[in-house]
């Protein structure tokens, strides 16, 4: 019978692990090539050089993630069941990150860019000043000017803030983990325990497939529709405060939205959809009506009322396996990922300091 230890979630920051010359240098499998999968792989590389071995598993990697779905901007969702602070601090240094990207010779290649628009509101009650505000750039409301583009709103904000277009982005992470030296291979787990004579520390980063994995029901899919559009003549981007219509002008392409269907499973695109998504964004951008090469993506959003950041133990027969978890991102993995990766590469050296404790026991 396997028996879980959950260990509580600590902020503490560690120094990067050093190696006791009896111990070999842990094996750490990182499961999920999605964006949390990714660039979680990549912090722990950069966190503990040359004191662990990373292996990335995954069943899909990008074009064939919900990663590579999204929107890409950093426009942060709220987490009911984790605290402002903790949110904010992830959101800080996502941002700092992203924006020292777009302003290096690696921005293209990346995806990174700056995006300027409004966030509009029918209902002044909810166009309060949100916790993020200080840190996207020139965040303020907007004038009677701007607002006069959009005659069914009344309100609105106006900043600049990042935008990653997905598949551009997940593909250079993955580039920065080969460079880092971590080993990367097609593989589905049906169970982590499967893992444990394999490897010593497995990072579960598997989104949505956390519900089949590891059996949580908190976790569940709120189903995305969007649409990716040529429409190069749209440069700010729109979001109606209601979250449900939007307008991002990325690189390539410009995606619309969208939808938000709780526990719908679904990923074939509803032709209905398309055409209620297409509608909506052009009562907001008009000139969207010229828009061609309509392509139609559906992604499963990973909802939880908190990102599930944590150490468990799985221990079987006295054997051990350690866990660090990281998924649930819901609507807001992009704009929180490096803050939730930053947490599990600390989790990751609190797990091989654990068996480099055990390991010098042993030589007692
Ligand atoms: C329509 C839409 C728009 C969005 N827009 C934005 C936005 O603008 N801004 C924002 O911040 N967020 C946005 N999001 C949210 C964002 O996409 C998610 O939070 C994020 O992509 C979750 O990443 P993930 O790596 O956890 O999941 P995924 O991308 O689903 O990756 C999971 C990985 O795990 C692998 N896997 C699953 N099960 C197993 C298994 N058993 N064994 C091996 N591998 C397995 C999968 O193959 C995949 O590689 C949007 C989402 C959608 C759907
Ligand atoms: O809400 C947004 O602006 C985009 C997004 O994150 C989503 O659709 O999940």
């Amino acid at each position: 019978m396997r028996s879980y230890e959950v260990l509580p979630v600590r902020t503490l920051c560690l120094s990067p692990p050093v190696p006791t010359p009896q111990m070999a240098a842990p094996r750490v499998a990182v499961v999920g090539a999605g964006l949390i999968g990714l660039s979680t792989a990549l912090r722990i590389a950069e966190v503990n050089p040359s004191c662990c071995s990373i292996t990335l598993l995954s069943e899909q990697f990008s074009p064939n993630t919900t990663s590579d779905v999204a929107a890409g901007m950093l426009i942060p969702h709220t987490y009911p069941g984790t605290p402002i602070h903790v949110q904010k601090q992830w959101f800080k240094e996502t941002f700092t990150y992203l924006f020292a990207i777009s302003n290096s010779d690696e921005a293209s290649e990346a995806g990174i860019h700056l995006v300027s628009g409004w966030q509009i509101f029918k209902n002044p009650s909810e166009a309060e000043v949100p916790f993020w505000s200080d840190i996207v750039l020139g965040f303020r409301p907007m004038s009677a000017a701007e607002l006069q583009k959009f005659p069914q709103h009344s309100h609105g904000q106006a900043f600049t803030t990042l935008k990653c277009d997905c598949p551009p982005y997940l593909l250079w992470l993955e580039k920065r983990l080969k460079a880092n030296g971590v080993q990367i291979h097609t593989r589905k787990v049906t169970d982590l325990w499967e893992l444990h004579r394999e490897y010593d520390i497995v990072v579960n980063c598997v989104g949505i497939g956390a519900r089949q994995l590891v059996g949580d029901q908190q976790l569940f899919p709120i189903r995305g529709q969007v649409l990716k559009v040529h429409a190069p003549w749209v440069k700010n981007f729109i979001r109606d405060g209601d979250g449900l219509t939007y307008i991002y002008p990325g690189i390539d392409s410009v995606t619309l939205g969208g939808t938000r269907e709780k526990e719908s499973w679904c990923l074939s695109p509803d032709p209905g959809t398309t055409k209620d998504i297409f509608d909506r964004c052009c009562s907001l951008e008009p000139s969207l009506q010229r828009a061609q090469d309509i392509r139609v993506k559906v992604g499963l959003r990973p909802s939880r009322s908190c990102v599930r950041l944590q150490r468990e133990v799985l221990s079987q027969g006295g054997a051990k396996l350690l866990v660090v978890h990281n998924y649930g991102h819901g609507s807001g993995g992009f704009s929180v990922h490096r803050g939730t990766a930053e947490e599990a590469a600390h989790l990751v050296g609190e797990c091989i300091a654990v068996l480099q404790g055990s390991s010098s026991k042993a030589k007692l």
